[in-house]
């Protein structure tokens, strides 16, 4: 998960939070400490042109402070395009809770770190993401309306991670579509990698479209439930990168697309769930761009996740939660095609048309 965030320990030292390299003018980034609990958390709330920031909470066991910081700060970047590029009215915002999510995570603790969301008074709204469960997400509703994500018997949507699925497969197919002229996925040979919430109904929404899937995850018992749940192979090599692909998908944690992973990576289109996939944006897009693998941005294609918890809050209708994920099918082509046409990465694309809405609800704001 360690990217670019890396400066020397000096610098560190003299700037260690507005001198982050990961650091793009956020408005606010909030440190949250309890003793009683254990609670080590950090919110981060990037922009909030377009409304309040709405973005999951992450636990994680980070190796140091640097490393949850810098998560944070990218997270929360990546949620202002990812609602801007979706036509969202919603500003980035992300949050880190520092700890394992098997051993260290408590009610108490679940509360104390929705009694922090509470004191932002809305600026940033809640949600699940990796280590966190809808029951998590319950935990903290005892404290805060600010959240989302919580179980449908409490009047919310329940996992939206489903949808999030439906929305990476249809921005595979997208990418498929432009690379091989078809975005029929029957025969071809996906890589996933993390058969968690995300990962496991893109392998059955895969399936079902005729993909000959391979699995990828450090958690063998998962591994061993999704092969016999769906008959899927799972990866027994030591370096799924230099394996011959027609597609990867990573769904585990960002940044596996970096120089190591690009100098050997077989694939001809990336498309996948993880946020934050290109460990260095500019450097990593232009490298697949110049190798002529097919990527489709991440915050792009895995919107579904955030279309469904946005509806919790403007009022929940299935039928166009789902139109609006399957309109990432489109977005996802006339973003590709606009890269082509312009010589630009995908990724440049992407954030262009985001950053376009931004200015344009500045400028409305200004008059
Ligand atoms: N849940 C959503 O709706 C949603 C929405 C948008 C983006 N995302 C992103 O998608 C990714 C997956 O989310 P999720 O909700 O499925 O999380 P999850 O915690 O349910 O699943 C993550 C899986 O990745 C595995 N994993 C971790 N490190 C790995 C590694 N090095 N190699 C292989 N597998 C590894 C874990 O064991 C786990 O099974 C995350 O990056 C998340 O931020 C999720």
């Amino acid at each position: 998960m360690l990217t670019e965030v890396k400066k020397n320990s000096k610098e560190l030292m003299a700037d260690p939070v507005f001198g982050q390299l990961s650091f793009d003018n956020h408005e606010q980034v909030v440190f949250c400490s309890d003793k009683d609990t254990g609670l080590r958390a950090i919110i981060g709330i990037h922009d909030t042109t377009l409304g309040p920031a709405l973005g999951g909470t992450r636990m994680w066991a980070y190796q140091n402070e640097w490393e949850a910081l810098n998560d944070v700060l990218r997270l929360s970047r990546g949620m202002t395009y990812k609602s801007a590029i979706t036509g969202l009215n919603l500003g980035g915002g992300k949050a880190v809770i520092i700890g394992d999510a098997k051993t260290q995570k408590t009610p108490e603790l679940m509360k104390k770190f929705g009694e922090y969301v509470h004191s932002l008074s809305g600026r940033y709204i809640t949600a699940e993401d990796v280590g966190m469960e809808t029951s998590d997400m319950d935990l903290v509703r005892e404290v805060t309306p600010y959240v989302t994500g919580i179980s449908e018997d409490k009047g919310g949507s329940g996992n939206p991670s489903p949808v999030t699925a439906y929305g990476v497969f249809m921005g595979m197919k997208a990418a498929a579509k432009h690379k091989f002229g078809t975005d029929l996925l029957e025969g071809k040979r996906v890589f996933v990698q993390g058969i968690g919430h995300v990962g496991e109904a893109l392998v059955e929404n895969l399936v079902e479209d005729g993909a000959i899937v391979t699995i990828a995850d450090i958690n063998q018992e998962r591994l061993a439930y999704v092969r016999d749940k769906y008959g899927v192979t799972i990866y027994g090599g030591n370096d799924l990168y230099t394996e011959s692909m027609d597609i990867y998908a990573p769904c585990a944690l960002g940044a596996t697309i970096n120089d190591d992973t690009l100098s050997k990576l077989q694939a001809k289109v990336i498309a996948g769930a993880a946020n934050n996939q290109l460990a260095i944006e500019d450097r990593h897009g232009k490298m697949l761009q110049d190798k002529g693998i097919v990527y489709a941005p991440d915050f792009l294609i895995n919107a579904g996740g955030i279309i469904n918890v946005y509806a919790e809050l403007e009022g929940y209708n299935k039928a166009e939660i789902m139109r609006k994920t399957e309109n990432i099918y489109n977005t996802t082509l006339e973003i590709l095609n606009h890269a082509d046409a312009n010589g630009i990465t995908s990724n440049q694309a992407a954030l262009e048309l985001a950053k376009k809405r931004i200015e344009a609800r500045k400028q409305e704001n200004k008059s």
